[in-house]
């Protein structure tokens, strides 16, 4: 148990020690997948290319390929058509070859120009109107990759673009790591799952399918452990019920309340820490491990829920998985609203740009979770800070944690 009084932990210490667990658990499975099913998993070897990109030079535009030395003002004859996907022949000297964008140059030509520049004689020979320059429109071989060039490193998280870059090297699949399983628990006798009626002082379960759908963006396998009851032995049971997962991930539970019965069972099998974070919503996360698999726990209200998994319990999975980037972007851009009392935990206000200013929702309950589904972004209010109107604060995109 934690003082009840101790100092809070700063974000920045909590988030560096769940780094640091996070790098003593790697998750070093592999497979390899289909491009197609590559989308949100984590590269886990480099991407190097096996080719040139280009594979050979070609052409920029729709237009004309020739020897610049060849044009001295008399139109020149036109002795091949070259499309792209085809091989062409050597240039006849003295001519030029009508060419097609993403077509190859062929041997012999050094210019490419472009077919608004040019007119056509009646006998069907080119003249070109406007001065020409030696490699122009000319994509060279190799201007984008050379074979052997690393493309990604290993730990990059793979999504469209990354998922075309492997393609336009021919890769059909890639090796990543294997999904992490996680199992998701609720608790609390008060949760009901949606689809069922409420009784009296219940409500229904939300922050599950927001965890859900969120680990499975993240490329998780979940696993559902279901609501735990208030009750010491069934939670012992459900826990023991979660075999081969590479994280526990509850929510509830875990402030001062009297019925933590997750607790109880964690300290019983394993090992706990009651962390007192200097934040809002999100103050108090469990941290710890039952029979060796990691287990974390996030605060039961919505908000608080969608704080901590965002900023704390997400950068940790995706660094058990090798990536190094885990934390999110942000920017600076200023307050349309005063703050004028410092707080002693640092807040992430659910808040919109409008104007290019930060307007916070109405209601930051860490209960309300429609506060972030009107929210664009997290902005966060530093611990024993005070902001005027057009004070610049850090406002964190929710695409950047969502993803
Ligand atoms: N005496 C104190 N009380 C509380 C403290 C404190 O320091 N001293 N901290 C408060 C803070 S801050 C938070 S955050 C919450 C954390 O509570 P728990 O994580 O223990 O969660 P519960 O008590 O189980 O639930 C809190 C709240 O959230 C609702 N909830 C829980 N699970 C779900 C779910 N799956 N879906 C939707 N809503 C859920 C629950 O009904 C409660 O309303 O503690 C404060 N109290
Ligand atoms: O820290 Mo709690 O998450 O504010 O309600």
């Amino acid at each position: 148990m934690s003082e009840p009084h101790a100092p809070l932990m700063s974000m920045e210490q909590a988030l560096e020690r769940l780094l640091a667990l996070a790098e003593a658990t790697p998750i070093r499975g592999q497979e390899s997948v289909d491009l197609a099913d590559a989308d949100g998993r984590v590269l886990a070897e480099p991407m190097i290319a096996g080719l040139d990109l280009p594979p050979w030079a070609n052409s920029a535009m729709d237009g004309y390929a020739l020897r610049l030395a060849d044009w001295q003002g008399e139109a020149l004859l036109v002795s091949q058509r070259i499309l792209a996907g085809t091989a062409p022949d050597a240039l006849q000297p003295g001519t030029c070859a009508r060419i097609f964008t993403g077509a190859p140059i062929p041997v012999g030509a050094d210019t490419v120009e472009m077919q608004e520049n040019v007119s056509l004689t009646d006998d069907g020979r080119v003249h070109f109107n406007q001065p020409l320059k030696v490699a122009h429109n000319i994509r060279p071989q190799g201007q984008e990759t050379r074979t052997g060039e690393t493309l990604l490193a290993a730990g990059m998280r793979l999504g469209p673009i990354e998922l075309g870059l492997a393609a336009s090297i021919g890769l059909a699949q890639l090796p990543v790591r294997s999904r992490p399983r996680v199992a998701v628990l609720s608790t609390g006798d008060e949760l009901v799952e949606p689809g069922r009626a409420l009784g009296a002082g219940q409500i229904y379960n939300s922050n599950r399918y927001l965890l859900v759908a969120w680990l499975q963006r993240l490329g998780c396998e979940v696993i559902d452990g279901g609501i735990l009851p208030d009750d010491l032995e069934r939670t012992r049971e459900a826990l023991g019920a979660l075999q081969d997962v590479d994280l526990i991930l509850s929510t509830g539970g875990v402030s001062v309340g009297e019925a933590d019965f997750l607790g109880i069972a964690l300290r019983e099998a394993g090992e706990l820490a009651l962390w007192k974070l200097a934040i809002k919503p999100g103050k108090p996360l469990t941290v710890g491990e039952f029979r060796g698999r990691p287990v974390i726990g996030l605060p039961g209200n919505p908000a608080s829920t969608l704080v901590t998994f965002g900023l704390l319990a997400r950068p940790y999975l995706l660094r058990r998985l090798g990536v190094q980037k885990v934390s999110p972007l942000g920017f600076h851009v200023p307050a349309g609203f005063s703050w004028p009392k410092p707080g002693k935990r640092r807040e992430f206000l659910r808040a919109r740009l409008e104007n290019g200013r930060v307007v916070p929702y109405s209601n930051q309950s860490s209960g309300v979770l429609r506060s972030a589904a009107w929210a664009e972004g997290l902005a966060e209010v530093l611990e024993g800070h005070s902001l005027a109107e057009g004070d610049s604060l850090r406002f964190i995109p929710m695409s950047e944690l969502l993803g």
